[in-house]
């Protein structure tokens, strides 16, 4: 993909900020860090003046800050495959955890956290030295990266975990993650929408304005086959409008605003924030803030749900922001009472007064200026006591208590303190617009797709036509009634939205988004061609988008749902910033020997969920671990290679291509396999391929047979097998995305949104 610099990329001086301090492993290295050095004189004057702790606790907190975070993770997934998995942890690995002791002390086997739902939170207290220097913790920790890897396990700051909990996503809601990389939540988020890995009929929007940090959310979410993501690269702030057709506009279900924030609850891992902490942080981003949950306001539904979430301490940029975000909608909002959801989190009630605070020079000064009102700091101002900051604007009148702090409802908001369950610090507030979604002007996913999809048919996508294709794009009428996937049948449409009025954002790199005709030859050999997928009607091949301007499927092929595909039919890719949509489902394999393969299409793996409810009975090769290990072992092992008679005619018989192989649970070959598994494998004239990367054969190896028996490729001199291995190029990394697992699973990812590796 094209690599530019975000126009939108936010700018100007962010004093800390938590995204910059993690983005390292950790973001401080704790060897380096005396207990002497984790002072901060200004930091602790201010945080005493907010009473965010009582005197008594003082000592407490500042202690519990001192001390390194516990690694934290969660299990992942639809809810039968996440229990299989938390089943092995708390039966397979932690009874042997039981009796470690380290330089004679006794060390604690990992545990549940007890207020994640499921009891698919862990956390793991022992220091890193034990996990490397025991034997039962190095295992566990080996399953850990591996576990993490597929994606059946996130690594996640306990506290990070909170914010989409509470957003309740239901599979059908439209929903929005503002500030969404690195995608820790934009992962929990789309589990909520696909809980069984059903047809999710709802919507994710993970937008971040750092380009590059939209490509980590790619990445990420690569791993999640979810037809209905779109990663946008937008200053969430000004957060464009979405239309769905004539006179109607997106509104979302759920958003969350997990804004930028100077990061001081993350003290316990991002330790250089102890040097440089000022009360002027948060003061300086508290107007951003406002104006990200301000637009999150406006794009919200009547009766929907908004998180706002900081992992920072500060009353500016938590209970200020707040105030002044329901202030400037009177009356439109409440601050939900969620103290009965997760029962078992201890979490202290927002705050109805603070204090506002400056400092001069955090360098030169460890002095808190106070100003008990914002006129107070006016006249500071005016009389040149106070300088101005941010160009001369000055500190915004939002940032003291409003004077009807009392009526807010703030200490429904809710405060996560270190020392009351060993974890990090973090600030959330659970927001519902009043009024009932029957009375909202917005549309559902059901009526958004059917609105668009009414539309004309557009002309096949070629030159000219393509430019009439996008005029005749916007929709034709309104909508009625729920689309079924028959209405959802529009031909050939060129997707870039209605071109017409809207400008185009010249300086946005990235390629357009086409739907495909499903009467492309291409596709109907995909769709027709009955050695391979044998798709059924269900098969939505109305949905399949492309990315160039004329439709054409030339080298991948992308599955989205209807909202996403009304999404970009209605709007300019370019005026959105959209950097991807919907799950890579086909991807061409070309022949360098030129031998003719009936269909070159196969599935990369990130797709073969999504496809597997589509697929026509008898394209799905059942193996067992006998038939794993030999592909494991093997790049392009031959096909009288395998000792399965059974196996070899079936593969014997074959076309070449692509195959997908259902690997069933057991115990076999030196192995064991507790969840069943689907992998795309390349049938070549005479030798298969498991089409995963080296990487990602290695950890299955691992997971599975306990050791790597993955071989390196074959020499070049083994004529023979390159002849026949050239039809099966290596799969490339972009394009392999975890292992398909569980009946009703999904790959989820693997994200480290907190920083830091499982890694000791
Ligand atoms: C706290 S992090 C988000 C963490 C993320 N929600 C997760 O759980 O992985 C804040 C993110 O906001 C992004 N950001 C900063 N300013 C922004 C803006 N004006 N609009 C949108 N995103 C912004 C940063 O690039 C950063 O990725």
């Amino acid at each position: 993909m094209a690599k530019h610099r975000s126009k939108n990329a936010s700018r100007g001086r962010q004093p800390i900020n938590r995204d910059d301090a993690r983005s390292g492993d950790g973001g401080g290295d704790w060897k380096k860090f005396a207990p002497t050095d984790m002072h901060n004189e200004a930091f602790e004057q201010y945080y005493k003046a907010q009473g965010i702790v009582s005197d008594e606790e003082w000592s407490d907190f500042m202690a519990c800050l001192r001390k390194e975070l516990p690694v934290t993770f969660r299990v992942t997934g639809s809810r039968a495959h996440a229990e299989t998995i938390n089943d092995i942890i708390k039966t397979a690995y932690v009874p042997n955890m039981l009796d470690v002791e380290f330089e004679g002390k006794k060390i604690d086997p990992p545990s549940q956290l007890a207020w994640y739902p499921g009891q698919l939170g862990w956390q793991i207290e022992a220091p890193k030295r034990v996990v490397r220097k025991t034997e039962p913790f190095r295992l566990f920790q080996r399953f850990l990266v591996g576990e993490t890897e597929v994606g059946n396990l996130s690594r996640q700051e306990a506290v990070s975990m909170i914010p989409p909990l509470f957003l309740d996503v239901e599979p059908h809601h439209l929903c929005l993650d503002m500030c969404a990389a690195p995608g820790s939540k934009t992962a929990q988020i789309i589990e909520a929408l696909n809980p069984h890995h059903t047809a999710s009929t709802g919507l994710l929007i993970a937008n971040d304005s750092d380009y590059k940090r939209t490509h980590m959310l790619v990445h990420q979410t690569g791993r999640m086959p979810s037809k209905g993501l779109i990663v946008t690269n937008y200053d969430a702030s000004m957060y464009p409008t979405i239309k769905l057709g004539v006179g109607k506009t997106l509104q979302f279900d759920r958003i969350l605003a997990d804004v930028p924030c100077s990061g001081d609850g993350t003290l316990r891992k991002n330790i250089e924030i102890w040097g440089k902490w000022g009360a002027a942080d948060g003061n300086s981003l508290h107007g951003l803030q406002l104006r990200i949950l301000e637009r999150a306001m406006t794009m919200l539904k009547p009766g929907g749900r908004l998180v706002y979430s900081t992992c920072s301490f500060n009353p500016s940029e938590d209970e200020a922001v707040i105030a002044a975000g329901l202030n400037a909608r009177p009356g439109q909002f409440t601050i939900v009472d969620v103290s009965s959801q997760l029962p078992n989190l201890k979490r202290r009630p927002g705050k109805t007064s603070w204090k506002v605070g400056t400092q001069p020079d955090t360098q030169t000064s460890k002095e808190i200026v106070w100003y008990e009102s914002f006129e107070e700091y006016r006249k500071a101002v005016d009389s040149g006591i106070e300088k101005e900051k941010d160009r001369g604007k000055g500190l915004p009148s939002t940032l003291w208590p409003p004077a009807n702090v009392a009526e807010l409802g703030l200490e429904n908001c809710m405060r996560l303190l270190p020392h009351d369950q060993n974890t990090g610090g973090f600030f959330v507030c659970v927001l519902e617009k009043r009024g009932s979604k029957s009375s909202a002007p917005s549309t559902t996913a059901e009526d958004a797709a059917s609105s668009s999809l009414k539309r004309p048919a557009s002309p096949a996508a070629q030159g000219s036509e393509t430019k009439r294709a996008r005029e005749n794009s916007p929709a034709a009428g309104s909508s009625s009634g729920v689309a079924t996937p028959a209405e959802a049948s529009t031909p050939a449409t060129t997707a870039s939205g209605p071109a017409k009025k809207e400008k185009r954002d010249l300086s946005f790199k990235e390629d357009p988004y086409s739907y495909v005709d499903p009467e492309n030859e291409e596709i109907k050999t995909i769709i027709r061609d009955s050695e391979r997928f044998k798709f059924k009607d269900t098969f939505p091949k109305h949905n399949l988008l492309v990315r160039n301007e004329y439709g054409e499927p030339l080298r991948t092929i992308y599955l989205t749902n209807d909202i996403v595909k009304t999404i970009i039919l209605n709007n300019d890719y370019t005026r959105l910033r959209i950097i991807s949509a919907g799950v890579k489902s086909f991807a061409r394999q070309d022949s360098q020997q030129r031998v003719e393969i009936g269909c070159k299409w196969r599935s990369p793996i990130d797709g073969i969920l999504e496809l597997l409810p589509h697929v026509g009975e008898g394209f799905v090769i059942n193996a067992t671990l006998v038939e794993l290990r030999t592909l494991l072992q093997d790049h392009y092992p031959a096909i009288d290679k395998f000792s399965s008679e059974e196996w070899k005619k079936e593969m014997e018989s074959r076309e070449m291509g692509c195959a997908i192989v259902n690997f069933q649970e057991g115990k076999e070959a030196g192995g064991e396999l507790r969840l069943p598994m689907w992998l795309p494998v390349w049938k070549a004239k005479m030798s298969l391929s498991l089409m995963i990367d080296k990487r990602e054969k290695s950890i299955l190896s691992l997971r599975t047979f306990g050791e790597d028996i993955c071989n390196p490729p074959p020499a070049q001199k083994d004529m023979q097998q390159k002849k026949d291995a050239v039809t099966v190029p290596e799969v490339v990394e972009e394009e392999s995305a975890g292992v398909a697992l569980g009946s009703e699973a999904q790959t989820e990812v693997a994200v480290d949104g907190e920083g830091g590796a499982i890694n000791a």
